[in-house]
């Protein structure tokens, strides 16, 4: 059985395009049928991300009804199947968000896993991917303008009938992350899945089209997108979290105390 997820926000720029491009391709990797949809009719970049030159028909299209979400589906890495969404703005104008449930309908029996990668904001193109998934997994960073937009995505998500699944918490700075985990949690009433964090892997990826755990796997972005692919797919997760690095203080107090590691 098809499982979705939609991967949302609130704020801009938090990491949505890059969690659905490398959880999708990790979920793959892990030899799941997946599907990744670029959501964000308005402000479309998944498909740029994964370096998909030619896409002559997208979600632009089959949400006009012109086309099938076959017609406007490409193969990523690993087999991975992508939708991407168009770049004119006519497209944009012809595209009706409500089609969207009618596109999950069609994709049920294709695959194992569905990502829907949301639009930053609550507009109605924003608020149905929030209502059609299983479940909704909000990315945040540890800032409070990403917390607060977020928290807002909850409220949303659970006023229109969603289900939050979890926070994957993007570009932690790995020595301040154990308080920031535990505080964001705190703040936002949902549990942290697992961290990715700050790395310029990711971008180095980005610039060159291609997903980070096929560029750099052995990256702990890499590491972090694949644990949490095996989390979603509900196989053993191998690879450890990053251990958080020891400071001065902690060095000096375990010279000083004879405290192990
Ligand atoms: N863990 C990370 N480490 C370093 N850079 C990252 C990380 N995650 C994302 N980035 C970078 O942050 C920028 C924004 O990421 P991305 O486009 O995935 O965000 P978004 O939430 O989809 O944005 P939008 O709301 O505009 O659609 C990109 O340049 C991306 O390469």
């Amino acid at each position: 059985m098809i499982r979705a997820y939609t991967i949302a926000s609130g704020k801009g720029g938090t990491g949505k395009t890059t969690v659905t491009a490398n959880l999708g391709t990790a979920l793959a990797q892990h030899g799941r049928e997946t599907c990744i949809v670029d959501t964000d009719v308005g402000m479309a970049n998944l498909g740029l991300v994964l370096g998909l030159a030619e896409t002559p028909i997208t979600l632009h299209e089959v949400l006009a009804g012109t086309a099938s979400i076959q017609d406007a589906m490409y193969v990523g890495p690993y087999g991975l199947k992508v939708v991407p969404s168009g770049l004119s703005l006519q497209g944009f104008q012809n595209a009706n968000p409500e089609r969207l449930r009618d596109v999950m309908c069609d994709l049920t029996d294709r695959c194992d896993f569905l990502l829907l990668d949301a639009p930053a904001g609550i507009g109605t193109d924003g608020v149905i991917p929030l209502t059609v998934a299983d479940e909704v997994l909000l990315v945040v960073n540890p800032e409070i303008s990403s917390i607060v937009d977020a928290l807002k995505i909850k409220i949303l998500t659970e006023t229109v009938g969603g289900t939050i699944g979890g926070a994957i918490l993007n570009r932690a700075i790995l020595e301040e992350t154990d308080m920031n985990r535990r505080k964001i949690e705190k703040t936002l009433g949902v549990s942290i899945i697992d961290t990715v964090p700050e790395d310029a892997n990711v971008r180095r990826a980005a610039a060159a089209k291609t997903p980070v755990v096929v560029r750099s796997p052995g990256s702990e972005s890499s590491k972090a997108f694949r644990r949490i692919a095996a989390t979603l797919a509900g196989i053993p997760v191998l690879e450890e979290p990053h251990k958080v690095q020891e400071g001065f203080v902690e060095r000096f107090a375990r010279a000083l105390f004879r405290r192990e590691p």
